[in-house]
């Protein structure tokens, strides 16, 4: 079975550690490496596994080394490695914006997988992008698809410009059913109800659409349509929406976020 080494363990690593124990492997097979101790402290004692300070340290035997640091620092934290990786290990980058390209050239090292995950991963529903570079062998990919599955679901990419437009998409997504529950809420508030009651009926409304989504064999606008009387409520309100451009408001917003990756990629490249 492969050993896993987590560089940088804060939001993301913790969820894919999360993922991989309730998914039966071992914590004898996963270790972290964070600069914080306070959050090695805590990743140490929530998962049961050896956590060091030392990147170059947690890499050594480990089969994939799966970088979780922020974009900024992801060239240091490459350089710094760069001299004791080995042939075989496979490397899984998670940062938004970094490419392939940019990561072999500050790794000395070819065989790279870069996907792009997202938070729903803590609670075992995330969705992943991957692509994988020429170099990676089947069986490393089955394992890195291994790793992202054990926290939801993945998909392959065949280019790796793509992973621009699964960020716009699933990487930022669920920050914009958020805006949108708070939004809810807010207004739920302004029409009378007190704010427990509306976080409620926001929530549990976000959670019931979501399922059926997943569960239906309807489409969304099939599933819309249902809720929509004629002359009723639904279509008042979504009435106003339209008006108002929803649909050219989220494309905006989601080309916003596929040119902020791919700015992100010339911003930490030479
Ligand atoms: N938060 C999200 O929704 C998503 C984040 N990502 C990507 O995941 C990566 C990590 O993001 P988060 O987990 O949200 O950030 P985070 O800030 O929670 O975690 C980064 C961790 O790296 C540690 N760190 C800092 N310097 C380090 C070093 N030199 N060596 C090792 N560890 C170091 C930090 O102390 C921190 O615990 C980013 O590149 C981001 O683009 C990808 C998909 C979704
Ligand atoms: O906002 C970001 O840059 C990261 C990548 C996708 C979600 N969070």
């Amino acid at each position: 079975m492969n050993k896993i080494t987590f560089i940088g363990a804060g939001n993301m690593a913790s969820s894919l550690i999360g993922g991989l124990l309730a998914q039966g492997t071992p914590a004898a097979h996963i270790c972290a490496s964070e600069p914080s101790a306070e959050r090695r402290a805590q990743i140490a004692q929530q998962f049961n596994i050896q956590t060091f300070a030392d990147n170059q340290q947690a890499c050594a035997g480990a089969d994939i080394i799966i970088l979780a640091v922020k974009p900024q620092i992801m060239r240091q934290v490459c350089e710094s490695l760069a001299q004791q990786l080995t042939a075989q290990q496979l490397i899984i980058s998670i940062a938004a914006g970094i490419t392939t390209a940019s990561l072999a050239q500050w790794l000395q090292h070819q065989s790279i997988v870069r996907c792009m995950p997202n938070t729903p991963a803590l609670v075992q529903q995330g969705i992943s992008g991957l692509f994988a570079a020429e170099a990676v062998s089947t069986a490393q990919k089955q394992a890195a698809e291994h790793i992202l599955n054990s926290v939801g679901a993945s998909v392959w990419l065949s280019e790796e410009q793509q992973i621009d437009a699964v960020t716009a998409v699933s990487g930022s997504g669920p920050a914009y059913f958020f805006l949108l529950v708070e939004a809810m809420v807010e207004a739920g508030v302004k029409l009378g109800l007190n704010e427990h009651t509306a976080k409620q009926l926001a929530q549990q409304t976000a959670l019931g659409a979501a399922r059926m989504l997943c569960e239906s064999p309807l489409s969304a606008a099939e599933l819309r349509q249902q809720v929509t009387s004629p002359q009723g409520t639904t279509e008042a309100a979504i009435r106003r929406f339209q008006a108002a451009g929803f649909e050219s408001i989220v494309s905006l917003a989601l080309a916003a976020a596929a040119q902020r990756s791919a700015e992100l990629a010339q911003q930490f490249t030479d």
